[in-house]
């Protein structure tokens, strides 16, 4: 396969002023846009249509760089509230970007600040005007690759120096990265949650107390958590399960975050271990749901490409319908390897992939995918309301029905 380079775009009839640099030595010439400088990290592509702040803000990404397969990027600029990351002086999510057309000035109502000097504050390096099709395509024959992108505006690079960088950068297999992306401080979430997210009135008061790990979580998780009904308070990444139990709290959730699930062997598997112990509810996303398999003996694996996007199917076991939902993960859960007493609730109709665990006897549970969205469709979020029923089940309560009229 050749090199997807564009070396027609009209800006490059100089020189190009940004570079991705895969790790075989492939070299793809573009226009940079937002921060300068060179970062190694994995490239993988993302399908979504909209929602660019919040992919790029998702501290999944941590040693991502995101090609979008969606032509135009920044078109509506940035804002203050489409930012996924907890707090946004931790900056975390992805390190690069890669678009398809020039990022234009923005035309939108809520465009606070243009999309090159956003990714310029928050020390993201981009680089537009490449055939992301090719780049796309590249990926999905070859699998996710290790690159490095480098910024420059004079357009001087030391292309042997940065070859080698990307050639010896070891990759995300066995890198920790959700230490490094945590808010690292017990906090209590007080966001406005959004009504519209929950599909259900907000309650006034926060009628159950949940604890949440941030392992590099979503604001929009903490929404839609706080939405229907919960204070939320949030704990490091390191917490132990003694740490989360003295909050005494209704339920647990482990939270999404980038890195390699095996790498947090250490700290987060053996604190979730114990927690299962209990009998408290608990509810894992994504690198949640990662670690509380492995927590439960199971395995998991590097993908080919990872999915990233807006629009997987993935069929609901347990009720036989399928959901339209927001991916991001470069990991999964190895279905064969899941132990006795642990169902598979969820598959991708994409590869089959598991999406979702259940364990038996108890209130735990978890999904791959992300139903909080941000970006993507909603069709999800009656996993929140799964959790929330088993805190009530436990309370007495009776249980809310799972989809709203909207759902
Ligand atoms: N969104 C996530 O939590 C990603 C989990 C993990 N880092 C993966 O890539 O699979």
């Amino acid at each position: 396969m050749t090199a997807p380079a564009n070396k027609t775009a009209p800006w490059t009839t100089t020189k190009p002023t940004a570079l991705l640099i895969l790790a075989d030595g492939t070299v793809i010439e573009g226009k940079g846009v937002g921060a300068t400088g060179a970062v190694e990290a994995e490239v993988c592509f993302n399908t979504a249509l909209t929602g660019y702040q919040e992919i790029l803000t998702d501290p999944s990404y941590a040693g991502q760089i995101v090609t979008f397969t969606f032509p135009h990027i920044g078109n509506v600029g940035t804002n203050n509230e489409d930012i996924e990351d907890l707090t946004p002086a931790n900056r975390a999510g992805a390190v690069g970007a890669v678009f398809k057309a020039d990022v234009t000035d923005p035309s939108n109502y809520r465009a606070a600040t243009h999309l090159d000097q956003w990714l310029k504050n928050r020390g993201v390096i981009a680089l537009s005007g490449i055939d992301t099709r090719a780049l796309t395509a590249l990926i999905r024959e070859t699998g996710a690759q290790n690159a490095v992108i480098a910024h420059d505006p004079s357009g001087e690079f030391d292309l042997p120096a940065l070859k080698k960088r990307a050639a010896a950068w070891h990759g995300l297999e066995n890198l920790d990265l959700a230490k490094e992306v945590t808010s690292g401080q017990t906090s209590v979430w007080t966001e406005t949650p959004w009504a519209w997210n929950t599909g259900y009135a907000t309650e006034e008061t926060p009628r159950y107390h949940i604890v949440a790990i941030d392992y590099g979580v979503k604001r929009n998780i903490l929404r839609l958590l706080a939405g229907l009904g919960a204070k939320v308070t949030v704990l490091p990444a390191t917490a132990t399960a003694e740490d989360v139990l003295a909050h005494n709290p209704d339920g647990i959730f482990l939270s999404n975050g980038p890195g390699d699930p095996a790498a947090t062997g250490e700290y987060a598997v053996p604190a979730i271990k114990k927690l299962i112990e209990t009998d408290i509810p608990l509810f894992g996303i994504c690198l949640g749901h990662q670690m509380l398999a492995l927590a439960l003996g199971a395995k998991t694996q590097k993908m080919h490409q990872g999915h990233h996007g807006a629009n997987h199917p993935v069929k609901d076991h347990t009720t036989g319908k399928v959901e339209i939902v927001s991916m991001n993960h470069g990991f999964a859960v190895d279905s064969a390897s899941l132990p006795k007493g642990v169902d598979e609730t969820h598959i991708s109709l994409f590869d089959g992939s598991n999406c979702g665990l259940r364990l038996a006897g108890k209130p735990v549970f978890s999904v791959q995918h992300h139903p909080e969205a941000s970006p993507g469709p909603q069709d999800s979020h009656y996993l929140f309301r799964r959790f929330f029923n088993l805190i009530r089940e436990k309370k007495g309560e009776p249980a809310l029905p799972e989809r709203s009229k909207a759902a």
